[in-house]
């Protein structure tokens, strides 16, 4: 496979030795659940890929703002619909969640050690594979980043395409203010506009992508992804106890040269919401999301055992934290990155932030040696960090998860 591509964007950098630890994983994996061969793998870590310039008859390589699509109240194009054939079927109308999303109390998780609250933990993960956390001491900072990303999308359109992911207009790169990279004339379009950025490591951010308006969108994202970032690793410490390792071993996994993006999505009115969805369905790819929701609009959905759940939105300051690929390969199966997508509504907008924590691109991803013994082999693949990023997505263009092709 070919390791060009956008991890070129990435300068050399020194692999940190992990620490050994000398536990073993006594956690049976999780029954198999199923995943949606479509969606793993959105613009997020998609290479940084400089196609041959677009010739006039290429001109359906550059999406609309569909912000702008959506002012102007007509119909959504084909390009935006649903197909007949659908692999996991055109009924975007998701059913109720059989029981309320597990809400835990991170406080008490990392604090107390509480045990109700690690036992709900090893059961969303092994339901769900994701949950929401309370008590996480950012709930000031939430409104803030919500009100900040809204004033932005607000913006006159010249505005926002100062910070445009398409260089000179035409060629794609992974950060920036704009939608997935269109590689295919018939490649299903989302209904929503997005601006990625990469905010960690912190000497690799790009500004030129950090919007300047509204005033405080730099400071309030970086501290957001300050604050963020202990949750995350209150949460993998608490993962880490649930599977019997060191409680600092998944922490670890995380050098200083690991990679965490933050994306802004804004899903505007959509005047066909019962065939057009915000976000494809998709497993995320990186280890952890953090996610803040519009406290007013639902629009996520999560598969379990054949059926689209709705999400319910909530304003009681919870994040939702959900499980990516990566997290499924280093935990050898036994958490699994829930297949989710987004669908629009006609009458709302809706915006939500999600921060992606992944690892360092030099680093071998694989499953944690600690979890392996004889009962419990390997059940994927070593690969390169940046490789496997690079193969996840090839193999999203093709339809097909990469976390599957490295099953051994
Ligand atoms: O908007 C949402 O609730 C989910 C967004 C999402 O799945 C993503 O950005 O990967
Ligand atoms: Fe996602």
């Amino acid at each position: 496979m070919s390791s060009c591509g956008w991890w070129l964007v990435y300068s050399l950098m020194t692999v940190r030795t992990e620490k050994k630890t000398t536990s073993s994983c006594l956690v049976q994996p999780l029954p198999s659940r199923e995943h949606n061969s479509q969606g793993d793998g959105e613009d997020l870590d998609q290479p940084r890929k400089y196609p041959r310039s677009p010739m006039a008859d290429e001109s359906w390589r550059l999406p609309n703002s569909v912000q702008q699509l959506a002012a102007t109240g007509q119909e959504p194009s084909g390009r935006y619909l649903l197909r007949e054939d659908e692999p996991l079927g055109r009924n975007l109308a998701g059913a109720e969640m059989p029981e309320a999303v597990p809400v835990i109390d991170l406080g008490l998780l990392s604090a107390s050690n509480d045990a109700d609250e690690a036992a709900k933990l090893r059961s969303a993960l092994q339901t769900w594979g994701f949950f929401q956390v309370s008590n996480h001491g950012m709930e000031a900072l939430m409104d803030s980043v919500m009100t900040t990303s809204r004033e932005f999308f607000r913006l006159p359109i010249e505005e926002k395409r100062k910070y445009s992911n398409l260089i000179d207009g035409k060629h794609f790169q992974i950060e920036g203010y704009g939608n997935d990279q269109v590689k295919t004339q018939d490649q299903r379009l989302d209904w929503s506009d997005r601006l990625h950025l990469k905010v960690e490591p912190e000497d690799e951010r790009n500004l030129a992508h950090w919007p300047i308006h509204p005033e405080s969108f730099r400071d309030v994202l970086h501290e957001y992804t300050l604050k963020s970032k202990r949750i995350k690793d209150d949460i993998l410490r608490a993962m880490a106890k649930l599977l019997d390792l060191e409680e600092d071993c998944l922490v670890n996994q995380f050098s200083d040269r690991a990679l965490t993006y933050a994306r802004f999505n804004y899903y505007p009115p959509c005047p066909r919401p019962d065939l057009v969805l915000g976000i494809k369905p998709h497993s995320d790819v990186f280890a952890l999301t953090v996610l803040l929701m519009d406290k007013d609009v639902a629009g996520l959905q999560v598969l379990r055992d054949g059926t689209w759940y709705s999400v319910p939105a909530v304003s009681n300051y919870t994040l939702m934290i959900n499980v990516g690929v990566t997290m499924e390969i280093m935990t050898n199966g036994v958490f699994r990155g829930p297949v989710h997508r987004v669908v629009t509504n006609a009458e709302k907008e809706r915006m939500s932030v999600a921060v992606f924590y992944g690892m360092d691109p030099e680093k071998e991803i694989g499953p944690i040696a600690d979890m392996l013994n004889e009962e419990q082999p390997a059940r994927y693949r070593k690969m390169k960090n940046k490789d496997f990023l690079v193969a996840h997505y090839e193999y999203f263009t093709r339809g097909e998860r990469v976390v599957d092709a490295l099953r051994i």
